[in-house]
């Protein structure tokens, strides 16, 4: 059985395909085949989802179309796709850098290729009245063939592919991490009752106290976004170090293009302070050498008489090193600190956090203000407006600690802000849902970094790679480790933690804009999230 496309390769037959991955919104699948135009790529499926409301749609229409074009074509035909790509192209790749975005190819599944990959592969989707089954779809969905990112291309410096080199390289291990939102928004649209808590804590450390009451994860992680994204070399190693520690949805491994199980250190909220304080304060010393990390990660391990948890922590160490055994030298022990410096400094040579960090500040206003304007704008009905969203947020408050107290005057700016904000001209008024569109897409995308160790002939081969073209950057300590040459996507790194050479690959994923009618979510998502935190500090405060 073949596919419908509109390219000149055929996506052959569903059964090459298997699932790679899934989120909320897509499926992603690898291909087991021959074929040269296929081999390296994924298939990324957008699962099926009700229509959306007629006023939802002309919202839509009039905020994006001035910018990516109707979504209606002059010809008759719907051009999302387009739009989609448009997206991508015109505002997220002049703030990210378009070397970081895989190149993706429309293709058009027929129905029957859908079914069977669907049902090949056991996927499952939640149907719109809540209940979870098999997908059966019933028309077309829209995909994409992109770059499989957690292979090395074939045209790696040391000539190796995506999986084991032949006596030149190590296993090419991926780690994709999704950081969520880097800064705290202090605008003055939040609600002065809220600002207590939202300016104190980053969104994740707040949605960790939700999640943990909802029971969607066993205990708060110490990673914070901020610690990741304050460009303070200790607090990103720290911000990678806890992730590493407890990866949740946050980190995944990929080892020759295979998801790894990887173990959650178990951790309390109680361990990790109240609602969470900074894992740049809690883990490792700001500044932290990674031999530091190691050795506190060591400390830990060897601690006489183990508790269970204790035991926990260790066995999921252990399982980590023993992952990175082909891509670090290093003995046990000391793979995860290399590991961090390693990550590190990819990251820092690239340069992706500052400029994902601007791309999510993007929208000068934080949801609540950005909910108000998106009520007004839709035609929502007053049910929607301000006093129903505030009191919804400020439920709890009595338990709350003294934090939230709001004065007369920040009473005052927030009304003012708002009344400003619902004022705006109607094309600033689509500006900022735009912005906030853009701000969203970049706090929930994933950067992959993939990774490949060089030894052998292949090293040397990269240093003269990278002495060819001259381009030698140093590391932002100016001395080690040093970014060397770049190959199309790739480039070649000298890891002094790790002592080795590595060929590496960044690439950013999951860059898909969100409907408007998000922020609806969005807004009741926040105000869920302060509940639990409130809950969770009178919780706290009692036990005191
Ligand atoms: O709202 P959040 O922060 O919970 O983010 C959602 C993510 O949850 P997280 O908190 O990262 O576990 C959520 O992640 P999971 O699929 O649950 O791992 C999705 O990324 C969701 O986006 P979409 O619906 O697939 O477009 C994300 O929704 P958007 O906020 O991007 O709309
Ligand atoms: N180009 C790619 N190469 C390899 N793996 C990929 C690629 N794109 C996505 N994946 C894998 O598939 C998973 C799901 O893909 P994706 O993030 O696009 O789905 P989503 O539904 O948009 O996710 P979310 O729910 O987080 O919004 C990713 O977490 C990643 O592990």
């Amino acid at each position: 059985m073949s596919a419908r496309l509109a390219t000149s390769c055929d996506l052959e037959r569903p059964e090459l395909w298997s699932l790679k991955g899934e989120g909320n919104a897509n499926w992603v699948f690898s291909y087991a085949g021959t074929s040269p135009n296929l081999v390296g790529k994924v298939l990324r499926v957008r699962k099926p989802k009700p229509p959306p409301e007629p006023e939802h749609l002309a919202l839509e229409d009039a905020v994006w179309g001035p910018v990516l074009g109707n979504r209606a074509a002059a010809d008759g035909s719907d051009s999302a796709a387009d739009r989609e790509r448009a997206y991508v192209q015109l505002l997220l790749a002049p703030l990210l850098g378009p070397q970081h975005i895989p190149l993706q190819q429309q293709v058009y599944p027929s129905l029957k290729f859908l079914q069977r990959l669907l049902h090949c592969s056991g996927c499952l989707w939640s149907l719109p009245d809540g209940k979870v089954g098999v997908a059966g779809v019933a028309a077309p969905l829209p995909a994409v063939l992109m770059p499989d990112v957690t292979l090395l291309p074939a045209s790696s410096p040391s000539g190796t592919s995506g999986s084991v080199a032949e006596g030149a390289a190590g296993p090419v291990v991926c780690i994709e991490l999704k950081p969520k939102c880097g800064f705290i928004n202090t605008c003055s649209t939040v609600h002065p009752a809220n600002r207590g808590l939202k300016h104190s804590r980053s969104r994740y450390q707040l949605h960790q106290l939700l999640k943990l009451e909802e029971g969607s994860i066993d205990a708060c992680s110490t990673y914070d976004p901020c610690d990741l994204f304050s460009g303070e070399p200790g607090r990103l190693r720290a911000a990678l170090a806890a992730l590493l520690e407890q990866p949740q949805n946050n980190l995944r491994l990929f080892l020759g293009g295979q998801s790894q199980q990887l173990p959650q250190r178990p951790q309390t909220c109680a361990e990790t302070g109240a609602a969470g304080e900074p894992a740049g304060e809690q883990q490792v010393p700001q500044h932290a050498a990674p031999q530091q990390v190691a050795q506190q990660q060591e400390q830990q391990q060897n601690r006489p008489q183990q508790q269970p948890q204790e035991r926990e922590q260790a066995r999921a160490g252990a399982a980590l090193e023993a992952l990175l055994v082909g891509l670090l030298p290093q003995p046990y022990g000391q793979r995860r600190g290399a590991l961090v410096e390693l990550l590190a400094a990819v990251l820092e040579v690239e340069g992706v956090l500052p400029r994902l960090l601007q791309a999510q500040q993007q929208c000068p206003y934080d949801v609540e203000g950005v909910y108000q304007l998106y009520c007004s704008l839709a035609g929502v009905t007053g049910t929607l407006s301000s006093a129903s969203t505030c009191s919804t947020a400020a439920e709890g408050l009595d338990d709350a600690s003294d934090t939230d107290a709001a004065t007369d005057a920040d009473a005052g700016s927030h009304v003012a802000a708002l009344q400003q904000l619902l004022a705006l001209p109607l094309h600033k008024a689509y500006a900022v849902l735009r912005s906030y569109v853009v701000a969203a897409t970049a706090k929930d995308c994933a950067i992959m970094i993939t990774l490949q160790r060089l030894t052998g002939a292949a090293a040397p081969a990269a240093t003269a790679a990278a002495g060819a073209d001259g381009s030698l950057h140093s590391s932002n300590d100016g001395t080690s480790p040093q970014h060397l040459s770049r190959h199309g996507p790739l480039g070649c790194i000298y890891s002094s933690a790790a002592g080795a050479w590595y060929a590496y690959q960044l690439a950013l994923v999951d860059l898909d804009q969100k409907a408007l009618a998000k922020i609806v979510k969005h807004s009741e998502l926040d105000a869920a999230i302060l509940v639990a935190a409130r809950r969770h500090l009178a919780a706290h405060h009692d036990d005191g």
